[in-house]
């Protein structure tokens, strides 16, 4: 694509510029990525600045470079305000704008965004509809599956990743929209048909710095549901009723609003709810019609999962008794409340809850179902915000029978001070013990069980790795439960 056109996605560029066009093969935001004919865009990270990096994408063969500052080199330079936000209206300009072609269902909100892209990806598979998934666990298309770094990538990995989907005949894509991707810009360029709100709890106050800040770049979303010129389908905002924070996010749309809930009237609901040890069971209301629904999805907060995927099929036009069989059928979701099992005498469930909401949802759900104590072992990640970790190890004595405070992955920080932060305002010693090392906390928490005790084990869920400093080790918590649980037996 020759550069000027490239350039013609971009409203704030000054296009009396002149300089002489060139092809553009790709684009690249690193430098040691660049090949013969990309146009190089400078990304000012949190690590480096990438406008460092000019020299080895020229050397490299930049064709063009797009920088926030002025910069001297043997290539065209296109001066733009903010290089993230041209990023996202650049690439997807170089893919065709794919998601014009590409139906897309974005969800956001701290908790239950992986579950719900999971039970979508359910319902439209028993329609008979191909699907591509993006989000936290893997990108997924098809049935193939491909790893992935951030929950919502970059918007270069992204608008490329929507290109393959429209390749392999995807025919609707669903993906997890962190709140990190909507303040920095990762989505700009995306036509969103269906946006999904869950719900609003603390997290990511590294990053944010006050609720309120994070709520904000969560409605980005609705604010941005629509505004596209690029088509003109009808657009949906799918909101949870009874999170406080609906107001503020009905108020960021024009779009139509379908709400769902279970304590205030919401046009999606749940009634007749039971609960237990196998599922869900409850009454599902809908604008569309009632039906039944006996769901192998545990909690309370997996009945908020099904209310928010029922609205947003619905949305799509989904029949109803596609949604049903769906519900009906899916066994679960990676490493969310997945229960190991080798037929022993008390429950071992594997949990993504490293939040202190979902940390109390899952323990509350654990001491509903369990017959006698519950143990949870559970840490808090390094790097991230430090003011949950008091808060999530007050939630694990608060319910649990016994704590066992482990490391997460620690990341840069040392793992002592991090179960420090967790413990520092905790009194009743006799409620908990610290063992540093995971995997010898979760070997001692399955030597505690006794027959009908839960063990809880949070935080890593669908995890295959440990994060020490820089160092990814192999570490399942899956696989470690299920040797402990060997050695147990012997
Ligand atoms: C804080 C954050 O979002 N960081 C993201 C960011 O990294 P960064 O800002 O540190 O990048 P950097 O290393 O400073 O590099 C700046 C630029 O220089 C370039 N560079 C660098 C070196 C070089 O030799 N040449 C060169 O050109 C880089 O390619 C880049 O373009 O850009 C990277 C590439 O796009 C991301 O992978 C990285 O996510 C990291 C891994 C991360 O942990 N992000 C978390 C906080 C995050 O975004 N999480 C949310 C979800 C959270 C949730 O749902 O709970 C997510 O969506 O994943
Ligand atoms: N609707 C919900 N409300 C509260 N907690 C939930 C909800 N759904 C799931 N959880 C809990 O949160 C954990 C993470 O769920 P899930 O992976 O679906 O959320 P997510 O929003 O994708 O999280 P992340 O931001 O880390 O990607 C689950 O393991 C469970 O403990
Ligand atoms: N997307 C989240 C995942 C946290 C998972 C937890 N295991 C941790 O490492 O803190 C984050 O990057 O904050
Ligand atoms: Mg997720």
């Amino acid at each position: 694509m020759k550069l000027k056109e490239l350039l013609s996605s971009l409203s704030f560029y000054n296009r009396n510029s002149f300089f002489k066009d060139v092809e553009i093969s790709d684009i690249a935001i690193d430098s040691r990525e660049v090949k013969h004919g990309c146009l190089f865009i400078c990304i000012n990270g949190f690590t480096v600045d990438g406008h460092q990096y000019v020299d080895e994408a020229v050397n490299n063969g930049a064709a063009a470079i797009v920088a926030e500052q002025p910069i001297n080199c043997s290539v065209p330079v296109i001066n733009v305000q903010d290089t993230n936000r041209a990023l996202a209206m650049l690439a997807a300009k170089f893919y065709q704008y794919p998601t014009d072609k590409l139906p897309l269902i974005g969800v956001t909100g701290t908790n239950g965004k992986t579950t719900i892209t999971y039970l979508l990806e359910k319902i439209f598979n028993t329609n008979n509809v191909k699907t591509g998934i993006i989000g936290t666990i893997q990108t997924k298309i098809g049935n193939q599956v491909y790893p992935i770094e951030n929950t919502t990538p970059n918007a270069l990995i992204l608008q490329r990743t929507f290109r393959q989907m429209i390749d392999a005949n995807v025919e609707q894509t669903i993906m997890e929209v962190s709140s990190h991707a909507l303040d920095l810009g990762r989505v700009y360029g995306c036509e969103f048909d269906i946006a999904i709100f869950t719900n609003l709890s603390q997290d990511h106050l590294d990053y944010h710095k006050t609720l309120d800040d994070y709520l904000h770049a969560k409605s980005l979303l609705f604010a941005q549901l629509g505004n596209s010129y690029h088509n003109n389908k009808k657009k949906f905002a799918i909101i949870n009723q009874d999170d406080s924070a609906c107001r503020i996010l009905k108020r960021s749309t024009a779009q139509e609003i379908i709400t769902y809930g279970c304590k205030n009237q919401a046009d999606v609901m749940a009634s007749n709810i039971t609960l237990s040890a196998k599922g869900s069971q409850f009454r599902l209301i809908t604008p569309i019609g009632n039906i039944v629904v006996n769901s192998k999805l545990i909690g309370m907060f997996n009945v908020y999962n099904m209310l928010a995927a029922t609205a947003a099929a619905i949305a799509a036009n989904i029949p109803l008794t596609i949604i049903n069989t769906a519900m009906d059928n899916i066994q679960g979701v990676d490493g969310r409340f997945e229960t190991v099992s080798l037929g022993q005498s008390f429950g071992v469930i594997v949990d993504y809850a490293h939040t202190p909401d979902s940390l109390e949802n899952v323990l509350q759900t654990s001491k509903e179902i369990a017959k006698r104590k519950v143990y949870v072992v559970v840490g808090c990640g390094g790097d991230r915000d430090r003011s949950k970790r008091p808060l999530m190890a007050a939630i694990a004595i608060q319910y649990a029978d016994y704590a066992i405070f482990t490391s997460d992955n620690p990341r840069t920080e040392d793992p002592n001070l991090i179960i420090e932060d967790m413990i520092i305002e905790l009194t009743d010693t006799a409620k908990f013990e610290v063992i540093v090392d995971r995997k010898k906390a979760i070997n001692k928490a399955i030597q505690y069980a006794s027959n009908d005790d839960i063990v809880l084990i949070a935080g890593k869920g669908h995890e295959t790795y440990q994060q020490i400093g820089h160092v990814k080790y192999d570490f399942d918590d899956r696989e470690i439960a299920r040797e402990a649980i060997k050695a147990k037996e012997k």
